[in-house]
């Protein structure tokens, strides 16, 4: 699990840093410096000695870290040249501060601001005699979407230069905490950020444009970053291990726990199918489906390992109170259509059973959040849309969440108390306290029924006794897996519902000897 923050938590984790160095800037700046050089080292070898680097500086502090790289680099005999984007009166504080340093050293120092009439021209020409860029035109400060000479010079590094570009701290140009949306801004191969990853290096689209990611701590002490604390988690297979809980050698059937899956309309039956087959290859011992008794000559002979619970009528408060009666947690919604009939079937539930309620699909059509969150006070549940249904459930519309798919399952589930898991490329999961973020899956995944299979890894967890929100990441980073492997062994088209059934143990046990 790794620790993402945001510019606010960067700033102010620098800030108290800065405030125990007794005001001193600099030391981290030197550090941020170091470590963009060790990597060029690390990337290039012996050969970096024969390669000409420029470092091009904005007047900010990732201007400074780049002046800091330039002295480095020809400290250590590096054939370097340093280009200023502003006058070096404009440039302030501790980037300044680097400036005077610098002169010190013989390190060719062009001014290219925006003032200059052939300026483009020039940096064109240093561009084509170079093979390595430096950025650090913007970091974490960057204020508005770049535009003229800025963007200018951004599109000739893009456009013009064929070398290798290594981007401080952050890709110029990129918001450090947006992945979508985003504005003309430098593609790197490479990035070294400082402190903590930041959204734009892990989120998609903009995580694209920043190549490969170093983190390096510049030494900021971990107790800084416990006090700011951390926008989300970076979740992936890694963490499947640590998540996994030990059953003693005598558990039985009744340990693994028993899920129910309450079906949806004829026709859709076969997502509760998948869904209860799907919980019993994740490890729970019996899964039982809730259908109307007519509808039993449709669904038996798919697995026989499934069992049925058959209801004369399905919308009633006997056979739903006997049904629920043994089941450790139930899983509702997939193929269950829209209208009052589905919501009274859904409320019943809420109603009649006092143990855990995964909620999917059709659910999120039949309700508004703030409706739901009414009768759900109190319930240990966990809700989990795709975007499409987040939009029905909130009323924002699919844009709007996808742009903002942290802030939005934040939302939600401070409203409900609910784990919500909204679903899609990088699933977010959000409970009160925290949000994480995951890193497992593949396109693959876009198949018929993969939403039900996830419903019912996510129940058959909570069944074996797992916490929700552990059951939850568990089962998210899992099937995002089981995705991979499925796609390995058939191709992306081979994969269906059934592939990712037959490669969830598979991944339930990765790392795991
Ligand atoms: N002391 C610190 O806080 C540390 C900061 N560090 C570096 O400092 C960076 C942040 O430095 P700053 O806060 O100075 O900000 P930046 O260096 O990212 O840039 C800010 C400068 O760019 C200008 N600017 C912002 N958006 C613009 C736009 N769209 N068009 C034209 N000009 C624009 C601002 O007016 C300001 O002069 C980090 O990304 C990191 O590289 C590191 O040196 C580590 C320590
Ligand atoms: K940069």
């Amino acid at each position: 699990m790794r620790v993402v923050v945001d510019s606010i938590r960067m700033r102010e984790a620098d800030r108290l840093t800065i405030e125990m160095l007794n005001s001193n800037g600099i030391i981290l700046m030197e550090h941020a410096g170091t470590a963009c050089v060790r990597e060029l080292e690390k990337e290039f070898g012996r050969r970096l000695i024969e390669k000409k680097v420029l470092c091009i500086a904005g007047k900010g502090n990732n201007g400074g870290d780049a002046i800091v790289v330039a002295r480095q680099l020809k400290s250590k005999g590096v054939n370097v040249k340093l280009i200023l984007l502003a006058k070096p009166d404009d440039y302030k504080g501790d980037a300044r501060f680097q400036l005077e340093i610098i002169r010190n050293y013989p390190v060719e120092i062009e001014v290219i601001d925006k003032d200059r009439s052939d300026g483009l021209e020039v940096f064109r020409k240093n561009l084509s005699e170079s093979d390595i860029v430096v950025d650090g035109i913007f970091g974490t400060g960057l204020s508005k979407p770049v535009e003229g000479f800025y963007r200018k010079i951004i599109d000739a590094i893009n456009n013009d230069f064929n070398g290798f570009v290594l981007s401080v701290d952050i890709p110029s140009g990129l918001f450090a905490d947006k992945s979508t949306d985003i504005y003309s801004h430098i593609k790197a191969n490479l990035t070294v950020t400082f402190g903590k990853i930041k959204p734009c290096h892990v989120l998609y689209p903009a995580s694209k444009s920043c190549g490969r990611v170093v983190e390096d701590w510049i030494t900021i002490p971990d107790f800084v970053f416990e006090k700011v604390g951390e926008y989300f988690y970076l979740i992936g297979k890694d963490d499947i291990k640590p998540l996994k809980k030990d059953f003693p050698p005598d558990s039985h059937k009744g340990t693994f726990g028993h899920a129910g899956i309450i079906s949806g309309e004829k026709g859709k039956l076969g997502a509760s199918i998948l869904a209860s087959f799907a919980a019993l290859k994740s490890g729970c011992g019996l899964s039982t489906v809730y259908i109307e008794e007519s509808d039993y000559p449709f669904v038996s002979s798919f697995y026989p390992e499934v069992m049925f619970y058959l209801a004369k009528v399905k919308n009633s408060d006997d056979f739903l109170t006997e049904f629920l009666n043994t089941k450790s947690a139930v899983l509702i919604g997939q193929g269950l259509g829209v209208g009052e009939y589905q919501k009274s079937l859904v409320k019943k539930v809420i109603k009649l059973f006092d143990k855990p309620i995964v909620f999917d699909a059709d659910v999120f059509k039949n309700f508004t959040v703030d409706e739901f969150a009414e009768y759900t006070k109190g319930k240990e549940i966990v809700l989990t849309p795709h975007p499409g249904e987040m939009s029905s459930f909130t009323g924002y519309s699919t844009k709007e969440i996808q742009e903002n798919r942290i802030e939005v399952a934040k939302e939600v589930s401070l409203k409900t108390g609910a784990v919500v898991v909204l679903k899609g490329y990088q699933t977010v999961i959000a409970n009160r306290e925290k949000v994480f973020v995951n890193t497992t899956g593949t396109s693959a995944l876009g198949t018929a029924g993969s939403g039900d299979v996830l419903g019912g890894i996510i129940t058959s967890l909570i069944c074996q006794g797992y916490s929700l929100i552990n059951a939850v990441l568990l089962g998210v980073i899992s099937h995002g897996l089981a995705g991979e492997i499925a796609e390995n062994a058939e191709g992306r088209e081979g994969v269906t519902a059934g592939s990712l059934i037959d490669k969830i143990s598979k991944a339930l046990n990765y790392g795991i000897e």
